[in-house]
């Protein structure tokens, strides 16, 4: 919806009766979310200086754009956001400049002015990222205030049209020449086509270039490199670039993902990214502390889906919730009115749980932010690496479970509301196709839940042997001793049910694995036959990162009753939820009983009730502006009925009584039929 209103006070009288009783005080789950009281007035004032700057509206909804016009008019607003921040004196009051644009680019706000994909996102994520986080000093003085200051537009390349997922089998090369102090760029093949990077097909001048480089003959693996793609002022692409956009793609189509090829292109060798690995003058090749190091990027990057995925949840449930709210249908008993479709016990479990899940996405991916922090810390200071292998596996769990429970989520809440969520105006399709390409980029999910087996059998085999384990897995410690059921129903007692559960589904897996390879199969090929068991308790072993992490949050929470007896519900909701989703695994392990079972989805059913009266005021707390939520079913007033109407006025087939299309055709058919 091209919005042009601010935040209108008026709701319609069943939002009224929802909002007139609160048990908690929505302002402090606010500053939650922000990240505490300072950020929540920071981004407010930001979203009342950019809502109500008529450069960054659309011209016409971007749903009646074409491919080009979509485009243009999301780098028009991009550039326009970075010139504002660099220039606008309202905005420097608030910290404005390159630090503030990427600030912003990196939280909820930018769902709102960029609606369909940003040509510059790539530019202020991975770009930027892999500047700062894998450049040495010298180089970052040279590259970074070109970079934020726009001189150079920048993009990360790395997947091929032969190769996404298997980094090693990258096929652009890096060969050094010596003599001219230069590396020589180049795509051996047409499978070594550079395809899908955000930004490349007509935005980037540069980029960040993944190729396997090559020092007199010897492949050390895959390197990142920068190479200027375009010219400067003209943008023409430069000799040996070919470059371009790759089409049409499932959503995001405002962004110019790209294809690109090299044909023996020179660069400098100082344009190797070298703060962990180095390749001097004279051709030699210094190791990295760990080879793994140059993946850094997308490690970040998995790490900022998890917060992406949440703020999406908080749009999707947001709109459901409201439009639930305001909704009447059929009839609780007969004859009388029609109710609020939120009291029928089945709505609320499609919405509640998912309330509670963007609590339980924001604690786990807190916890995983600080994991990185550390760990990048550690790298900074040159000490050791023990944290990496931890960092590794927990991105990887949470990245592929939260990009997945999101996208799911996220289809039940349009499922939720019933035909009109299936209208672009409602925002939930465009909410859906920008958000399950995270299921596929920055780690396609299987193969992620198949790292994170890797770890766990790791894990489990030392834990065997009464090795140190890292803090995910520190509760295999105690698996030779447990009893495999649990007694207590109480969440900590819920937790460890799942603990048990994973550790029963190693010890299986593990077994088979060493009935394989007892048999004679090779190892890889054991690890194969039993990869959709590793998969499945990957994906168990994640959920119990999950639940620990929501109670353990809870535990350290020192805000006001009120909200701290709204969020223990949520988490008793959560762990419920999830644990009667999982209870065929919970009872297969033996963690659980079939009566404790029924005695959960009981408990269930009273949660749902008891939560039922607060669901409006809980969206409301996530405090998203309507132009974040840009729904016709979302919006604050709830007047769902009239922006229905009026958004369905502005198709352009309704610009005329009778289109020429049905002169063209419609008219000679009927006519003939006369
Ligand atoms: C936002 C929108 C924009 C999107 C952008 C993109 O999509 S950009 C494109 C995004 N593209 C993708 O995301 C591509 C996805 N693919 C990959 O990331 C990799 O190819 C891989 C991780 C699947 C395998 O890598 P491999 O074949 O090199 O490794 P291996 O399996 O042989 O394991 C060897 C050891 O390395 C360890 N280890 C591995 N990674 C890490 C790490 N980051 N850190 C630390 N450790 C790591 C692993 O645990 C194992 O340890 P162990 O057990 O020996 O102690
Ligand atoms: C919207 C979008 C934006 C993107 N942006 C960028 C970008 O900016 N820069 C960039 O470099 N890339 C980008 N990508 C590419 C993305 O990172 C890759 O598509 C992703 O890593 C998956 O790789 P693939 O496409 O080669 O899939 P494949 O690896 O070919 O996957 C196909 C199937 O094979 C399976 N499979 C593959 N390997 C294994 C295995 N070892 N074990 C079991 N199953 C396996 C997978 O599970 C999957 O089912 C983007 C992609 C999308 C969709």
């Amino acid at each position: 919806m091209a919005g042009k209103q601010v935040q209108v006070r008026f709701c319609v009288p069943d939002l009224q009766k929802e909002r007139a009783n609160c048990s908690f005080n929505k302002e402090e789950i606010t500053n939650i979310f922000d990240g505490g009281e300072h950020n929540t007035e920071t981004r407010r004032k930001l979203q009342n200086i950019i809502f109500s700057d008529p450069n960054l509206q659309d011209p016409i909804p971007p749903d009646y754009m074409s491919h080009e016009q979509r485009y243009e008019n999301e780098l028009r607003k991009a550039v326009y956001v970075m010139k504002k921040f660099m220039t606008d004196p309202q905005l420097q009051d608030i910290g404005g400049g390159p630090e503030a644009i990427k600030w912003m680019y990196n939280s909820i706000l930018r769902h709102a002015i960029h609606k369909d994909g940003n040509p510059l996102m790539l530019h202020f994520g991975m770009f930027l990222g892999a500047i700062m986080g894998q450049m040495s000093e010298e180089q970052q003085a040279e590259w970074l205030p070109k970079a934020m200051s726009g001189e150079i537009i920048g993009t990360y390349t790395q997947t091929e049209l032969g190769h996404g997922t298997f980094l090693r089998g990258l096929e652009t090369t890096a060969t050094y020449d010596p003599v001219t102090d230069e590396f020589i760029i180049h795509s051996p093949t047409i499978t070594a086509t550079k395809w899908w990077p955000g930004g490349l097909g007509k935005t980037s001048s540069f980029a960040v270039v993944m190729a396997q480089l090559h020092i007199r003959g010897q492949n050390y693996g895959p390197h990142p490199f920068v190479v200027q793609l375009r010219e400067h002022v003209t943008h023409a692409s430069r000799p040996g670039i070919t470059v371009g956009e790759i089409g049409p793609r499932l959503g995001l189509n405002s962004n110019d993902n790209g294809f690109l090829r090299f044909d023996n292109v020179r660069i400098p060798r100082t344009n190797m990214v070298m703060k962990h690995s180095k390749v001097l003058k004279d051709g030699t090749y210094v190791k990295p502390k760990s080879a793994k190091l140059s993946y850094g990027v997308m490690v970040l990057t998995r790490v900022g889906i998890c917060y992406d995925v949440c703020w999406q949840l908080m749009r999707a449930t947001t709109i459901a919730t409201r439009y639930a709210a305001v909704r009447h249908q059929s009839e609780l008993e007969v004859g009388e009115a029609e109710p609020q479709i939120i009291e029928y016990q089945t709505q609320q479990y499609k919405v509640l749980p998912m309330i509670a899940s963007v609590y339980a996405i924001w604690f786990a991916a807190d916890t995983l932010r600080h994991t990185y922090m550390e760990v990048q810390k550690n790298i900074n200071k040159g000490s050791d690496l023990d944290l990496l292998p931890e960092l590794h596996a927990s991105s990887c769990a949470l990245k592929a479970l939260f990009s997945t429970d999101v996208t799911d989520g996220i289809s039940v809440m349009r499922l939720g509301c019933g035909g009109h969520g299936y209208l672009a105006s409602s925002n939930l399709p465009r909410i859906y196709t920008s958000t399950t390409p995270s299921q596929t980029y920055e780690g396609e999910n299987t193969v992620l839940w198949l790292q994170v087996a890797r770890f766990l059998i790791k894990s489990f085999r030392e834990a065997s042997k009464g090795g140190r384990l890292q803090p995910s897995v520190a509760y295999f410690k105690n698996h030779q001793t447990q009893t495999r059921r649990i007694t207590d129903l109480s969440n900590s007692g819920l937790v460890s049910g799942y603990e048990r559960s994973v550790l029963s589904m190693l010890e299986a897996v593990a077994k088979q694995l060493q009935q394989y390879s007892e048999e004679g199969m090779r190892y890889e090929h054991a690890w194969n036959a039993c990869s959709v068991r590793l998969v499945n308790v990957a994906k168990v072993h994640a959920r119990y990162i999950v639940c620990d992490q929501f109670v353990k949050a809870l535990a350290k929470y020192e805000g006001s009753s009120g909200v701290r007896q709204i969020m223990d519900q949520l988490c008793r909701l959560y762990m419920i939820y999830s644990v009667t989703n999982d209870q065929g695994i919970l009872l297969k392990s033996g963690a659980l009983t079939p009566d404790q079972c029924n005695l959960l989805e009981e408990e269930l059913g009273e949660l749902l009730a008891a939560l039922r009266p607060e669901a409006v005021n809980l969206v409301d707390a996530f405090d998203l502006h309507d132009e974040v939520l840009d729904s016709t079913l979302g919006a604050w007033d709830g007047d769902v009925y009239n922006r229905l109407y009026n958004e369905a006025m502005k198709s352009p087939l309704n610009k005329v009584d009778v289109p020429d299309a049905y002169y063209k055709y419609l008219q000679p058919l009927m006519k003939s039929n006369l």
